[in-house]
């Protein structure tokens, strides 16, 4: 057991003794951390820049008297619960994580979670102070409302995690399959708003305020329920912020998915979109979305445990100046839901301005159409408070107001009529107690606010537009050529060309060597350039490509598809293209068996062990069963599957391969392997680095970049390692095999 001798229970002061202990292994050093935060200033410019962060960060003093006497003046949280409210505010924010990927494969790393690294915390103890040799565990806390028990808080932060020794295995974990797409790091709190939106792989889905990218990811898994079924519906993750749009793009490629599409708009004035309307082919019909998530810019103050600097620039017009922007979006939200949809408005912010304010002005103007749901059902066991029913508008001087009259000439265009709450009489109209505020200290995370709305008629604006929104296509206009697509002023992305269809030049051999079933929609593929040879082939959901078709011209589209096929010029495959990693879960239920390898465990082991690319594992290190099937199978690209044979567990794993003339092996990234050999239950140790001994062994400056290599998993991962593949290189290795030969 591992005694850690802390003088309290409390996060902050373990965070600091780690802090200590990590010290001793690791020199600062001022070159790597000035690289480090040029890349974090380069990742998100909007930002502040890291290094004035950076130093306070760990000196912060913890205290703003305008926070509190704002918020005592608006009575957030019950009298008696307010000095627990403060000091939760002041220490640093547990880690939570979410386990995901396809239901199979998140089942096992459920159990290695559990049984490996869980083992090593458990094992941890807090001492306290005069209690002799005993401590109180630090027990990791399944989360009770998160749907299949897949979300995890521990007592531990992030640098706690990152910097004790001891930990560093399930630091490596966490690093790993999040860059695998196996584990979401992300705040308990933040994972909220996509359970209670109760997203089916059917719904239509706009995220409108995307970017970093958490919750899209939820939202996409939650489309992706049903295993081995490509949903029918589809989630477009919108940001403001160009930057940030490839935020999302990462999160995006983690999750493979070919139903999400990436937009670059004010989500205030998102333009109107079609769709084919299914009732009437060849028509078109406005596109309203079935679930909407509005999880809106916002003063952030319920973020202050994970972003300390908060505490010195916090003011009372934060939340007034962002009142506008919220109100314009959450509006726009309800007019782009469907009649019975549902919509999720979120911040991460305390103040009744930026929350109930923004909700009960909507209701307000849409007069019925849309209303509160209550969701508590949906959270068993979280612990929150009911909306606020009452608060007072503040101006920057600190001076509250009962009412719009009140407000002296110089604040009205900050302080706004729309901002004060409904009279006493009008508040069984609203159910504005059924927003959810979760505080700090309820269960020992960041706050947040939530409130979920169902919109049951059309607006009130909305009832004089007639269905003929929906728009014909003309007999005559579908024989005409496409007209040429308006551009999007400053929008500079690659074109998204689908496949004309079967006819496409590279599409026969394509489908000649893959075996393509017959239901395969050719026309779900495209590429990213007019002219020229194709170089990457993308899948699309039949859904997005619909939405792509008809509203190119009207959209900045970010990024849509994945990747499936990869050009692959070698003179021993018939076909120029390879199978992609990143696609193949999509494409692989069309593959015939012509290119399909079932190999037993063993042998997948070892294809997954081997890493050098121009060394790959000869046919006859293999099982003599898996010789037997590749003996009369043509080189090239391929299906490696595998399934595991018990009553316990049902894995089933599927990854791109590459026969050679002589050899066998897998063609995945870094992280894929080390997670698949995970799954396993496979050695992958030299995977496995402790950073902390390698720190005594090499110079300093090493140490520190591989420090780097962690980024939040709800920020970016590495977009690199995902997109090389690193296991293979079929072409170079095809050479280094012929020239062998
Ligand atoms: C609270 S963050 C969203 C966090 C994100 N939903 C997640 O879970 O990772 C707010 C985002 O809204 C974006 N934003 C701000 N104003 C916007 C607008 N008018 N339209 C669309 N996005 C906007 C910001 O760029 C920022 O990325």
């Amino acid at each position: 057991m591992i005694l850690l001798n802390f003088t309290q229970i409390r996060l902050l002061t373990l965070g600091n003794y780690l802090k200590r202990m990590g010290r001793k292994n690791r020199q600062f050093n001022k070159f790597a951390q000035r690289k480090r935060e040029r890349k974090e200033q380069e990742k998100n410019p909007q930002e502040k820049p890291a290094a004035d962060t950076r130093k306070h960060y760990e000196d912060i003093v913890r205290e703003n008297a305008a926070f509190e006497e704002y918020y005592k003046n608006q009575k957030v949280c019950p009298e008696e619960e307010w000095d627990t409210f403060m000091k939760t505010l002041k220490e640093n924010l547990p880690t939570a994580f979410r386990i995901t990927g396809s239901k199979c494969e998140a089942a096992a790393l459920m159990k290695i979670v559990q049984s490996q690294y869980f083992s090593e915390i458990l094992n941890m103890k807090l001492q306290v102070e005069g209690e002799g040799e005993q401590g109180e565990e630090i027990k990791p806390i399944n989360l009770p409302w998160y749907p299949g028990g897949y979300a995890w808080q521990l007592r531990l932060s992030r640098t706690d995690i990152r910097r004790n020794e001891a930990l560093y295995k399930l630091h490596n974990f966490l690093v790993a399959e999040t860059a695998a797409g196996g584990v979401s790091r992300q705040e308990t709190v933040s994972m909220i708003p996509p359970v209670v939106l109760d997203v089916q792989p059917h719904h239509k889905v706009l995220d409108m305020c995307a970017a970093p990218g958490s919750k899209t990811a939820q939202l996409i898994e939650f489309l992706h329920a049903e295993e081995d079924k490509m949903p029918t519906g589809f989630v477009m993750a919108n940001d403001v912020d160009n930057s940030r749009c490839y935020m999302l793009v990462h999160q995006a490629k983690r999750l493979n998915s070919p139903c999400i599409l990436i937009t670059n708009h004010d989500s205030a004035v998102m333009p109107a979109l079609e769709l084919t309307n299914e009732q009437n082919p060849g028509s078109t019909k406005p596109l309203k979305f079935d679930r909407i998530l509005c999880d809106v810019p916002c003063s952030g103050d319920a973020t202050l445990r994970k972003n300390p600097d908060i505490w010195l620039k916090w003011s009372t017009g934060n939340g007034n100046n962002l009142h506008g922007i919220q109100y314009r979006v959450l509006k726009r939200g309800c007019e782009l839901l469907e009649v019975g949809g549902r919509l999720v408005y979120s911040t991460c912010s305390f103040n009744p301005v930026e929350n109930e304010a923004v909700v009960h002005r909507v209701l307000q103007e849409t007069a019925g159409a849309v209303q509160l749901v209550d969701v508590a059902a949906m959270l068993p066991g979280l612990k929150f408070h009911k909306g606020m029913t009452y608060w007072r508008p503040a101006s920057k001087d600190m001076v509250f107001y009962e009412k719009y009259e009140d407000v002296p000439e110089k604040w009205q265009t900050v302080v706004r009529p729309q901002m004060f709450p409904p009279k006493p009489e009008d508040l069984p109209k609203y159910n504005l107690d059924r927003c959810i505020r979760i505080l700090p200290h309820h269960q020992d995370t960041g706050g947040f606010f939530v409130a979920v709305f169902e919109k049951v008629s059309p607006l009130p604006w909305e009832k004089d537009i007639k269905p003929a929104e929906s728009s014909e296509v003309k007999e005559e206009e579908k024989k005409e050529p496409p007209k040429k697509k308006r551009r999007m002023g400053g929008y500079r992305e690659d074109p998204f060309v689908f496949f004309s269809g079967e006819e496409e030049d590279v599409y026969p051999s394509i489908k000649e060597f893959y075996d393509l079933q017959q239901d395969f929609n050719a026309t779900c593929l495209l590429t990213r350039c007019h002219v020229g040879k194709k170089k990457n082939i993308y899948l699309v959901s039949p859904i997005v490509k619909d939405v792509v078709s008809l509203n190119e011209g009207k959209m900045k589209i970010i990024n849509t598809g994945v990747k499936t096929f990869v050009r692959c010029d070698n003179k021993n495959m018939v076909c120029p293209f390879r199978l992609s990693q990143e696609g193949l879960q999509s494409i692989t239920q069309f593959i015939g068996p012509k290119r399909r390898l079932r190999i037993l465990k063993e042998d997948l082991i070892l294809v997954l062990q081997n890493d050098n690319p121009s060394k790959p594992p000869d046919v006859k290190l293999f099982t003599e069963q898996t010789q037997e099937l590749v003996k009369d199978f043509a080189t090239g690209s391929c299906v490696l599957e595998y399934k595991e044979e018990g009553q316990e567990s049902n894995l089933e794993l599927t990854l791109v391969g590459w026969r050679g003339v002589h050899s066998l092996r897998a063609y995945t990234a870094t992280p894929d392997t080390v997670h698949y050999l995970r799954l396993l239950g496979a050695d992958y140790s030299k995977y496995d680095v402790n950073k902390f001994k390698k720190a005594s062994e090499v110079p300093d400056a090493e140490t520190e970049a591989n420090d780097v290599t962690e980024t939040d998993a709800t920020e970016s991962t590495s977009a690199a390692a995902a997109d090389s593949e690193t296991n293979g290189a079929g072409a170079d290795i095809e050479m280094v095999e012929q020239n062998a030969s």
